[in-house]
């Protein structure tokens, strides 16, 4: 019997905290991450480098094309997301979570529910807990941000706003982008809608603080995973923590560059190529000295559509893998 991901998500209810981690002074050992617990929790480091591209490049399709053949991720800069708004958007992620507990915990994430403030959606299916607290915007965020800060709400809904706006359409663009490379048209894709815009496409907005934590080396701030998603643009602030794993390479920083965004190809878009741009493995580390927040725009299909590869991209000798 199928079932599906909401499905799976319901019979693993998740537990919120609703201790403060910044209180703590030591790890405690539900927060202690061993390679029994993450089986690549351990894996070796590497310092190669994930492409960074200018999307002004000339050759910029060939560039984002390789880069999701080879490492399902990519950094990008000029990507005309204006500075100004990843300001903002840190700012209200950090005055976020910066609220006492007992506040954000008014808007918490309900038990069936996505939107709101708690723990990643995958704690849940791991022993050990997450050095991180998050909180997930899908559609309006009036009724959970009007919990949190009660005369201040709109200027926050404005910000998330914005942001969808531009990532909405940078998205779509890097869809262009890494399907043309592999030749694929507009004629090809039903996704693209009539204009070629994407337009029904659905997105979660994820805010993801990372505590300091008193032993960085054995605790998790987002364990090992890959998004369900299309496509995932994610900003970093100017503190390192995130890795991508690849094969024959082991885990890789992406080291913040100011103003840049990094974009995952999700499982989706694994799905819909056939295979030819694999869904990257990442995970978010801690730090001893500095918090971290992280704002990731999570962009996947209408929820009723099917997803199977496109039919331009399937060897006819071979069937859809
Ligand atoms: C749209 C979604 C993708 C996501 C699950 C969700 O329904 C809302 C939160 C998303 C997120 C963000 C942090 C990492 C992640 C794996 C998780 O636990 O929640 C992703 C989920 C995903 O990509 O499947
Ligand atoms: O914090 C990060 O760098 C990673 C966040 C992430 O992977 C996610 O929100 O899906
Ligand atoms: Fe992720």
């Amino acid at each position: 019997m199928s079932s599906t991901l909401s499905d799976v998500f319901r019979s693993h209810p998740i537990h919120i905290p609703l201790s403060n981690l910044r209180d703590f002074k030591a790890l405690p050992d539900s927060y202690t991450w061993t390679p029994k617990d993450d089986l690549l929790f351990s894996a070796s480091a590497s310092d190669e480098t994930l492409p960074l591209i200018d999307l002004s490049d000339p050759n910029v399709t060939t560039l984002v094309g390789h880069a999701c053949t080879t490492w399902g991720a990519l950094q990008i800069t000029n990507h005309g997301v204006p500075s100004r708004l990843l300001d903002d958007i840190e700012f209200l992620t950090g005055s976020l979570f910066r609220l006492p507990v007992q506040r954000k915990l008014k808007a918490v994430r309900s038990e069936n529910g996505v939107s709101g403030y708690g723990v990643a959606r995958i704690a849940s299916f791991f022993n050990k807990k997450m050095w991180s607290e998050g909180f997930t915007v899908i559609g309006s965020p009036l009724q959970d941000f009007r919990k949190l800060w009660p005369s201040h709400h709109l200027k926050y809904c404005e910000i998330i706003e914005e942001y969808g706006e531009h990532m909405q359409k940078l998205a779509a663009k890097l869809m262009w982008l890494a399907l043309g490379s592999l030749g694929v048209e507009e004629k090809d894709i039903k996704l693209a809608g009539p204009n070629s815009d994407f337009q029904g496409t659905q997105a979660a907005t994820q805010l993801n603080h990372y505590p300091i934590c008193p032993e960085p080396d054995r605790a998790m701030g987002l364990a090992a995973h890959t998004d369900s998603t299309l496509m995932t643009i994610l900003y970093q602030n100017n503190t390192a923590g995130l890795q991508v794993f690849r094969d024959d390479v082991g885990w890789v920083t992406v080291p913040p560059v100011p103003g840049s965004l990094v974009v995952n190809v999700g499982d989706l878009l694994h799905i819909l190529t056939n295979g030819i741009f694999p869904s990257v493995l990442h995970r978010a580390r801690v730090n001893h000295v500095r918090s971290r927040f992280s704002m990731a725009y999570l962009w996947g299909p209408p929820s009723d559509l099917m997803i199977s590869p496109l039919p331009k991209l399937v060897d006819p000798l071979q069937s859809p893998l």
